[in-house]
């Protein structure tokens, strides 16, 4: 099921520190997936998650003495997937993991991820994505029961099994996420995961989990932290969350303490942050 988007094309002057900062600043209203261009940014956004507020974003930078204009226009869901295919580059994690979309060329990588260049978030652009899968690669995940909660493309997801997990369940609350995680499971012959369209209310049937991954956003990991727990096995489960600012990060290492979760590390890419925790 597709939905419309809505693309907000900015003006920033001077660009550069200017995009970086819009850029956090979005990504807290719900945008998605944004393109750099000339003159500043293109920003997406399901048509349904805009917020009015979303403009106090350019009010925070003209305080700081930028510039900033915007058009916005409306993309029907049969438009989106040329303009998603037309952005999507392949990336490459820590020199082991390649995320491609299947029509580009492989780099014999260990891990290989294809993305059907769709609108889902979570092609490893992002910088959540990109520590999320670099946080993969370093933790074991041989025989683990992982949830991706908040899966979009499911690449976290992906990346787990191909790790070893045993199983893995991705949740997503856009029932475009969970069509497009099917094609991405199928196209990379993932049997272990399945996905699921959902919030944090479905958790409670799906069983224990050894590792949870979860990369949405400051407010729902914090709202829905304690049903994240509740499936997560003790002790010695591991969450990796991100999703949220360097700034934030204390605020969730308040949460995470207050349910018995120690604080193991954190990674950090332009102001963004991932970080472990696990089960004492
Ligand atoms: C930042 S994207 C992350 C996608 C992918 N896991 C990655 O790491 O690139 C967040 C995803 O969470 C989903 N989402 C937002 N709110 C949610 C909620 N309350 N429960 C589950 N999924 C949610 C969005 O639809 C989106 O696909």
């Amino acid at each position: 099921m597709a939905v419309p988007y809505v693309e907000i094309d900015l003006i920033i002057e001077p660009v550069e520190p200017g995009r970086e900062i819009l850029l956090a600043h979005l990504g807290q209203y719900g945008f998605e997936s944004f393109k750099d261009t000339e003159r500043g940014l293109l920003a997406y956004i399901p048509e349904s998650d805009l917020q009015v507020g979303w403009t106090d974003t350019i009010a925070i930078l003209e305080t700081l003495n930028f510039r900033v204009s915007y058009r916005q226009k409306r993309i029907e869901p049969e438009n989106w997937n040329a303009q998603w295919e037309s952005n999507f580059e392949p990336i490459v994690v820590d020199d082991l993991c390649q995320v491609r979309a299947p029509f580009h060329t492989s780099d014999d990588l260990p891990y290989e991820i294809l993305i059907e260049p769709k609108m889902s978030f979570g092609t490893g652009h992002h910088e959540t994505t990109h520590m999320m899968l670099s946080f993969i690669l370093e933790n074991d995940f041989d025989g683990k029961r992982v949830l991706d909660m908040g899966c979009g493309t499911s690449v976290l997801g992906i990346l787990a099994a191909m790790r070893g997990a045993s199983a893995v369940i991705g949740v997503d609350i856009d029932p475009w996420c969970v069509e497009n995680s099917q094609e991405n499971i199928e196209a990379n012959q993932i049997n272990e995961m399945k996905a699921l369209q959902g919030g944090a209310d479905v958790l409670s049937d799906l069983g224990y989990f050894d590792s949870i991954l979860a990369n949405i956003n400051r407010n729902i990991l914090l709202s829905d932290m304690e049903q994240y727990l509740r499936v997560l096995r003790r002790p010695h489960g591991q969450l990796f969350l991100s999703g949220f600012y360097l700034q934030d990060l204390d605020v969730l290492k308040k949460a995470c303490n207050k349910h018995d979760m120690e604080f193991i590390e954190h990674k950090e890419r332009n102001n963004w942050v991932a970080a472990k925790f696990v089960f004492l």
